[in-house]
């Protein structure tokens, strides 16, 4: 993958935070003398001095993780424009969308979300959507079937006028600031072609649906949320470029059984790999959540730079690009744009090994989701018949497809047919019982065990010695949807920080990692601050409650008085 004889790719800049660096180690500095003073006189006061102790010890111990975090930030400026005169040498991408329920993931926000992809500046035939549904709902797989039609009148739209946000319901509800007639005019029947899909999507979820594709009548109605079989249709397949430009759409709901365990999105993001590993099998990823659309059209050429923009492999294990959402309150009241997350920790994990994987807008290379080691680690990968088995399962079309992605041979669909030929085997890797006995989700694919599969996922890639990098292009790539109210948000904070947690204690540990595997550790350092999260509210509200208690108490932990103390007693 090396970049040779042509322009540049990508620039790394690396910021000199000389003054923040002078100011940290200030803060640092006044910490420590806070604490030896402490500590001179620990012996002559009670326990809320030594509460008062422990306390700002541990604030210390998170203001370093701070510091190493942020010493040494890092971004890339990519340049697509350099690689669009090689377009033919790019090389395919599979897209998975995820959706869990179509009551609080709207399907329009997800049909949204799919045309905002397959409407993105790559060459179409290239690009292949796949749409994995855990709430098997027929008004879901309804709606992306109508807004496959939609599709057809929307990229061509996209494309002619170079639409810079492809999700119909961005672009379509500002009018357009154009003199442009045909533009209008286009705008027009867009605007009136939209509005009629979202009111063909609300009228459908009034009743139960039944819905046509290819002539064969589709009904889920036999089928409950937790127990149904797997199910894979082609919405559209952009055979040879037949499509004129849109890339295809398939729609999966995994097979869901009480009995067996579904391991939330990490169990989704697996069937995905899976199905699309024996129908296109891109050797690129790039996975979104259901409310997540394209802001940047050329996000993909981006993420090329950088994949293809290293003379050395490991700088690019993955390609994250930061969660920026739309709709957000004014000043952010509770936190949810997880700003400082972005802006600061991120940038500074990217001068490390590389930013943590967030589970949405991020670009993976197929081969390392299977657990390909870096080029220079000198242990090989090859694998005889039996081991491919018992660590990818028993599809025979799957080991091939995977014996093809490992070995770096020039990708071609594992069905050398069209994708509805591949329909069969795709339903059968979909099923809950592939997985048994296989390395699915434990040291391969997205890995279960935590809450934020993400992190845990982006952990053991970097602990095989991967590096990862930052997209962050000036238009940001992708736009989501943050959580608006109070209890929401707590909800979404709670489940990260649990998650973070179990992280930190299981046996994916960054601390285990640092010492057996290739985990740096300034990186350890890094992805300790964000997994001790949860741990830091016992100090921080043990804290807060010294002011009151010692106001009911008639005592002190500030170091005022000290000197006082110090004179009596001595
Ligand atoms: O059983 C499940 C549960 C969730 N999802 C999908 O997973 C995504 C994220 O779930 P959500 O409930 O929206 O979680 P958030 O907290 O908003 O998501 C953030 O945090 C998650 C855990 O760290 C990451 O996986 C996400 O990518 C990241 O956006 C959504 O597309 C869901 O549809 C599934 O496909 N199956
Ligand atoms: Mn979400």
């Amino acid at each position: 993958m090396e970049a040779k004889n042509t322009l540049p790719l990508q620039e790394r800049f690396e910021h000199k935070r000389t003054f923040h660096k002078a100011l940290e180690l200030l803060i640092l500095l006044l910490l420590l003398s806070l604490l030896s003073y402490r500590l001179a006189f620990l012996h002559l006061r009670g326990p809320v001095w030594s509460i008062a102790f422990l306390c700002e010890s541990w604030f210390t111990f998170i203001w370093l993780l701070n510091i190493n975090a942020k010493w040494s930030p890092a971004a890339y400026k990519t340049f697509p424009n350099h690689l669009k005169n090689r377009l033919e040498e790019l090389p395919p991408v599979d897209m998975f969308v995820t959706t869990a329920d179509a009551t609080l993931e709207p399907p329009i926000v997800t049909v949204n979300t799919v045309l905002s992809l397959l409407a993105v500046d790559y060459p179409a035939e290239k690009l292949a959507c796949y749409v994995s549904d855990d709430g098997c709902s027929s008004l879901t797989f309804f709606a992306l079937v109508e807004g496959a039609k939609f599709a057809k009148l929307w990229v061509p739209f996209c494309k002619k006028y170079n639409v810079q946000v492809r999700a119909p319901f961005v672009h379509l509800t500002t009018k357009p600031d154009s003199s442009n007639e045909d533009y209008l005019n286009d705008w027009k029947t867009m605007k009136d072609e939209y509005e009629k899909l979202d009111r063909k999507i609300e009228v459908a979820s009034k009743r139960s649906v039944r819905c046509e594709l290819n002539g064969e009548i589709v009904d889920f109605s036999t089928y409950q949320r937790n127990d149904h079989p797997s199910i894979v249709k082609v919405i559209l397949e952009n055979r040879r470029g037949s499509l004129d430009g849109i890339p295809s759409l398939v729609y999966v709901a995994r097979e869901k059984r009480p009995k067996y365990p579904h391991h939330y999105k990490a169990g989704a993001m697996n069937v995905l790999a899976r199905v699309s590993a024996v129908m296109t099998n891109a050797p690129f990823m790039l996975n979104v959540d259901c409310d997540m659309f394209v802001n940047n059209a050329e996000v993909i050429l981006h993420a090329m730079c950088l994949f293809l923009g290293f003379d050395d492999e490991v700088q690019s294990g993955y390609v994250q690009c930061p969660q920026h959402f739309y709709g957000a309150l004014e000043d952010d009241p509770f936190g949810n744009q997880v700003v400082i997350i972005q802006q600061c920790i991120g940038y500074g994990f990217g001068g490390i090994q590389g930013p943590l994987y967030g589970g949405t807008g991020c670009f993976h290379q197929r081969k390392i989701i299977y657990g390909t080691p870096p080029p220079s680690d000198k242990q090989t990968n090859a694998m005889n018949g039996k081991e491919l088995q018992r660590k990818f399962g028993y599809s025979s079309e799957m080991l091939e497809s995977v014996s093809r992605t490992i070995s770096g041979k020039p990708e071609k669909n594992a069905s050398c047919g069209g994708l509805s030929e591949a329909v069969e085997t795709a339903v059968r890797v979909a099923d809950c019982s592939y997985e048994s006995n296989t390395s699915w989700g434990e040291q391969m694919g997205w890995i279960y065990g935590s809450t934020t599969e993400d992190v845990l996922t982006g952990l053991r890639i970097q602990s095989m010695g991967w590096k990862s990098v930052y997209l962050s292009p000036d238009r940001s790539a992708f736009l989501g949807n943050a959580p608006q109210g109070g209890p929401a948000s707590l909800k979404q904070l709670k489940r990260w920080a649990t998650g973070l947690l179990e992280v930190l204690i299981g046996k994916d540990s960054p601390l285990i990692f640092v010492a057996t595997k290739k985990l740096m550790v300034r990186q350890c350092l890094a992805y300790l601050m964000i997994n001790v999260w949860a741990l830091r509210s016992v100090p921080e509200l043990l804290y807060c409650l010294l002011p009151p208690y010692c106001i009911l108490t008639n005592s002190s932990f500030l170091p005022k008085d000290c000197p006082q103390t110090f004179s009596i007693n001595t």
